[in-house]
C-alpha cells in the first residue's frame, strides 16, 4: 500500500479552504491510504495526472473538485510514498506544479523544493546589478565552502548575483529550503562552521551514506521531519486534516527536535533561548517524548502562573491524543503543587506575600520595636534572598550561612539582630494563622523529602523566575536520575528579583544545556528594536556564565515598531485608541491585540477609553476564555509567556520604568539594586517581545530611560 506525506506548504492553503474543499481533500487523501499504486493511477475521480512541460516529471496533479487541484510528488523509484505539496485553484495549481523541482540536498539529505523557473529568470536580472556592485553578499565564501554546505550547482550561479540580505530574501520562496537557510545564516554573519553545526549537522541523519543521491524518495522524506509530515495511518490522517493546524505541533526545527526528542538525558537538562524561540514548544514535545518511554511514572509540567499553566494544559492536549497518557501528567504551578503537598498533611495557613504592603508594614514595626538599624526593605530582602532562599531555620544555620551576592556585609552580632527580627516576623505570621508562599514551598519541600519523590519526570517552563524555595520543591518532587528535570527558560526575561544558582540546589545541567536561536514569533524589526533594551547588560545564565542575545534572529520581516510621544496622558490614550482602531480596520481580531501597562490602574484607564470608543476589551487578570471577544488589557508582568499579533505597550514613562518602588535603593544593597534595575529592563523587554507583527510603544511626558 502506498504511504502518504504532507509538505508544510500544503497547510498554508489548507487552513484557508472552505469546508467542502477540505472534505474533498480528505476524501482524496483517504484513497492514497486505501488503493494500490496501480489503482490510484487508474482512479477516475482522482485523475492522478502527469503534466505537460513540467520541470519535474514526478509531479502530478489530482482532482479535489471542479475548481481545486492538489499537487503531488509521485514516487518513481518503487519507494511508494506520495507527497502532497499544495492545494490550489486549478490554473494556479498547474502553474505552480510546472515550475517546481524536488531534489535531495547533498549534505542534509532532506527533500527540498525549488521554483526552478523563477530562479532562472531572476538570475540574469540580478547579475546586471551584481556586475556594478562593489561587493557581493557571499564574496567571502568560496564555491567549495558553499558546496560543502549543500549549495548545489544550479543554485550557485544565483547565489553569486546576490548583493544584500533583501535580495537574498527575494529568493526565500524560490531556493531549496535547506540551502536557503544555510545562506541566510551565512548572511547573518555566522561562520561556515557555525552554520554547519546549526543547520546542516542537526538535519543530516547519523547513518547517511557517504555518497549523496543514493537514497530513495521515501528515505529523503523521512529525513525531512522539519517540513514533511509522514502519515502513519487513517487516524493520524484524520488528526492532521481535521484539527486546527498548528505548525509547532508537527514541524519542529531540527535544533528543537534534537533537544525535545533526545532519547534520554543522564540528569537534569536545560534549554534556553531568547523570546519566541520555541522553548515552551520544546517543553511540550519533551513531555510527549517522556510519555512514550517505558514505565508509567507520573510527569509534572510546571510553570510560573496559573494562566500559563492553563495554556500548557490546552496545548498538551493538542499534542498528545492519548487520554490515558494525558492522565499521567499534572500541569500546575509550583506554588499550587506546594499547596497540595502541604494540604495532604494538614490545614494550609492563609497565604501572604513576603514583600507586599502588609508584610512591609510588619517588618517596619518589628524593626522599630527591636530598635534595629535597618529599614523594612533591607529586612525583607535578607529574609527572601538569604533565609528563605537557603531554607535557614535556626540562628546557628544563619550564622554559618553564605551571604555571597549580598551588597552589604553583616557581622555575627548583626546577624543575631536580624535573626531576632526574622523570628518575630514568623512568630507573628504563625500567630495570625498565616504563612508566606515561599514558607509554604519550604514546608512542601521538607514533606516531599520525607515522603519521597512523587514524579518520575519534571518539566519546567519559564524557569528563570523561580525562587530557590520553589526549586527545592521541584528537586524533592523527583528522584535524582536520568531525565529527572527538563528546564526551559530565558535569563533575559527575568522580571522578578531572584537569581538562582541551579548547581547549589543540586541541579547540575552541565553538558546537558542547549540554546535556541531562531525566533518564530516576532519580526526581525521588532527583535532588533527590543534587543536594544537589553544592549550592554550582563545577564547571568540559568546555570553559569553569561547569556547573550548576539546570535538571536528571526526570519520574519515586517514594519518597524511605532514609537509615540504624547504631551499628556489623555493625548497618549487618544493615540492608543486611534492605533487600535487601525489594527481592527486592517482585519486584526480584537483578541489578537494586547495593551500592556506597567500599572494596573493605567491599564484600566486605557480599557475605559477603548470601551468609550466602542472597542470591546477584556482584562487578562479575569482569566478570559481564549475565544472571548475583546482587546486584551494586561500589566506588563502578566504578559509573560503570551503572544499577540499586535501589541501596544503604553505609559513607558520615566516614572513607570524603572519603577522606584520596585528597585532596592543602591544605599541599602548595591548588588540587589543592579538586579532590580535589570528586572525592570527585562520587564519592558518581555512586554515588547510579545508582539508577532506590530509593536507600538507610547508614553506621555518624559520617556523611560530604558527605551533603546
Ligand atoms: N517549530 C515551530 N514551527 C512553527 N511555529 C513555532 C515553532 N516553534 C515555535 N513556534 C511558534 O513560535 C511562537 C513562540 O514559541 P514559544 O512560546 O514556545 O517560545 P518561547 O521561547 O517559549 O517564548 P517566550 O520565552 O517568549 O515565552 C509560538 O507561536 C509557537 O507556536
Amino acid at each position: 500500500m502506498p504511504q502518504l506525506a504532507f509538505a508544510n506548504g500544503f497547510f498554508e492553503e489548507y487552513e484557508r479552504l472552505e469546508k467542502p474543499v477540505r472534505r474533498g481533500v480528505r476524501e482524496a487523501m483517504a484513497k492514497f491510504q486505501k488503493l494500490s499504486q496501480a489503482e490510484l493511477a487508474a482512479d477516475k475521480g482522482l485523475r492522478l495526472e502527469a503534466l505537460q512541460n513540467a520541470r519535474d516529471r514526478r509531479i502530478r496533479t489530482i482532482r479535489i473538485n471542479d475548481f481545486w487541484r492538489g499537487v503531488v510528488l509521485a514516487p518513481d523509484d518503487g519507494s511508494g510514498t506520495y507527497l502532497l505539496l499544495k492545494v490550489l485553484p486549478h490554473d494556479k495549481a498547474i502553474e505552480w506544479a510546472r515550475k517546481r523541482v524536488v531534489t535531495v540536498n547533498s549534505v542534509t539529505r532532506g527533500l527540498e523544493i525549488r521554483n526552478v523557473e523563477a530562479i532562472e529568470q531572476l538570475t540574469p536580472i540580478f547579475q546586471q546589478a551584481a556586475d556594478r556592485a562593489p561587493k557581493l553578499l557571499f564574496t567571502d565564501h568560496s564555491d567549495a565552502v558553499l558546496r560543502d554546505l549543500g549549495i548545489d550547482e544550479d543554485v550557485l550561479p544565483a547565489v553569486r548575483t546576490i548583493i544584500d540580505l533583501d535580495q537574498l530574501q527575494a529568493f526565500s520562496k524560490l531556493f531549496p529550503e535547506d540551502q536557503y537557510e544555510v545562506l541566510w545564516w551565512l548572511a547573518q554573519g555566522f561562520t561556515p562552521q557555525e552554520v554547519w553545526n546549526q543547520v546542516v549537522a542537526v538535519r543530516r541523519p547519523a547513518d547517511a551514506p557517504a555518497e549523496s543521491g543514493t537514497e530513495d524518495l521515501a528515505t529523503a522524506i523521512a529525513n525531512t521531519p522539519s517540513r514533511i509530515a509522514l502519515v502513519s495511518g487513517p487516524e493520524e490522517l484524520e488528526d492532521i486534516l481535521t484539527k486546527p493546524f498548528s505548525a509547532w505541533r508537527i514541524f519542529l526545527h531540527p535544533s528543537q527536535r534534537r533537544i525535545a526528542y533526545k532519547p534520554s538525558y543522564a540528569g537534569p537538562a536545560q534549554v534556553s533561548g531568547g523570546p519566541g524561540t520555541g522553548k515552551t514548544v520544546v517543553a511540550l514535545h519533551r513531555v510527549k517524548h517522556l510519555l512514550s518511554l517505558p514505565g508509567d511514572g507520573r510527569i509534572l509540567l510546571t510553570t510560573f502562573t496559573n494562566a500559563l499553566a492553563d495554556s500548557l494544559r490546552e496545548n498538551l492536549a493538542l499534542l498528545v491524543d492519548d487520554e490515558q497518557a494525558l492522565q499521567r501528567v499534572d500541569v500546575t504551578t509550583v506554588n499550587a503543587l506546594a499547596m497540595q503537598v502541604v494540604a495532604e498533611h494538614g490545614p494550609v495557613p492563609q497565604l501572604v506575600s513576603e514583600n507586599d504592603y502588609h508584610s512591609r508594614k510588619r517588618w517596619q514595626k518589628i524593626a522599630k520595636s527591636l530598635g534595629l538599624p535597618w529599614n523594612e526593605h533591607f529586612l525583607m530582602l535578607e529574609y527572601r534572598h538569604v533565609i528563605l532562599a537557603q531554607g535557614i531555620t535556626s540562628l546557628e544555620e544563619y550564622l554559618r550561612a553564605s551571604r555571597a551576592g549580598r551588597g552589604v556585609a553583616l557581622r555575627a552580632a548583626q546577624r543575631e539582630q536580624v535573626w531576632r527580627a526574622v523570628a518575630e516576623f514568623e512568630r507573628q505570621l504563625a500567630a495570625d494563622g498565616r504563612c508566606t508562599h515561599l514558607q509554604l514551598c519550604l514546608r512542601a519541600a521538607e514533606l516531599l523529602a520525607a515522603d519521597g519523590p512523587r514524579y518520575r519526570h519534571v518539566v519546567v517552563d519559564e524557569a528563570q523566575d523561580l525562587h530557590p524555595a520553589q526549586w527545592r520543591v521541584l528537586r524533592n518532587a523527583v528522584a535524582e536520575q536520568s531525565d529527572d528535570l527538563f528546564i526551559a527558560g530565558d535569563p533575559h526575561q527575568r522580571i522578578y528579583d531572584t537569581r538562582v544558582s541551579l548547581r547549589s540546589l543540586g541541579i547540575n545541567v552541565s553538558g546537558r544545556s542547549a540554546r535556541l536561536r531562531l525566533n518564530y514569533r516576532s519580526t526581525q524589526e521588532i527583535l532588533t528594536w527590543a534587543a536594544g533594551i537589553m544592549t550592554g547588560e550582563r545577564v547571568e545564565a540559568l546555570d553559569e556564565g553569561i547569556d547573550t542575545l548576539a546570535d538571536y534572529r528571526s526570519r520574519l520581516r515586517g514594519s518597524r515598531p511605532v514609537l509615540v510621544s504624547a504631551g499628556t496622558q489623555p493625548e497618549e490614550l487618544d493615540a492608543l485608541v486611534e492605533k487600535v482602531r487601525q489594527w481592527l480596520e486592517a482585519g486584526v481580531e480584537p483578541s489578537d491585540i494586547a495593551v500592556a501597562a506597567r500599572f494596573r490602574e493605567f491599564g484600566s484607564r486605557a480599557a475605559d477609553r477603548l470601551k468609550d470608543a466602542g472597542i470591546p476589551v477584556v482584562l487578562l487578570k479575569d482569566g478570559p476564555d481564549p475565544s472571548a471577544e475583546g482587546v486584551r488589557i494586561a500589566t506588563m508582568h502578566a504578559m509573560k509567556g503570551l503572544e499577540f499579533r499586535c501589541v501596544a505597550v503604553i505609559g513607558v514613562t520615566e516614572r513607570a520604568l524603572p519603577l522606584q518602588a520596585a528597585v532596592t535603593p543602591a544605599e541599602i544593597d548595591r548588588v540587589q539594586h543592579e538586579i532590580d534595575m535589570l528586572a525592570e529592563r527585562s520587564l519592558l523587554f518581555v512586554a515588547c517581545t510579545r508582539a508577532r507583527e506590530e509593536l507600538y510603544v507610547s508614553w506621555h511626558g518624559t520617556p523611560s530611560p530604558l527605551l533603546p
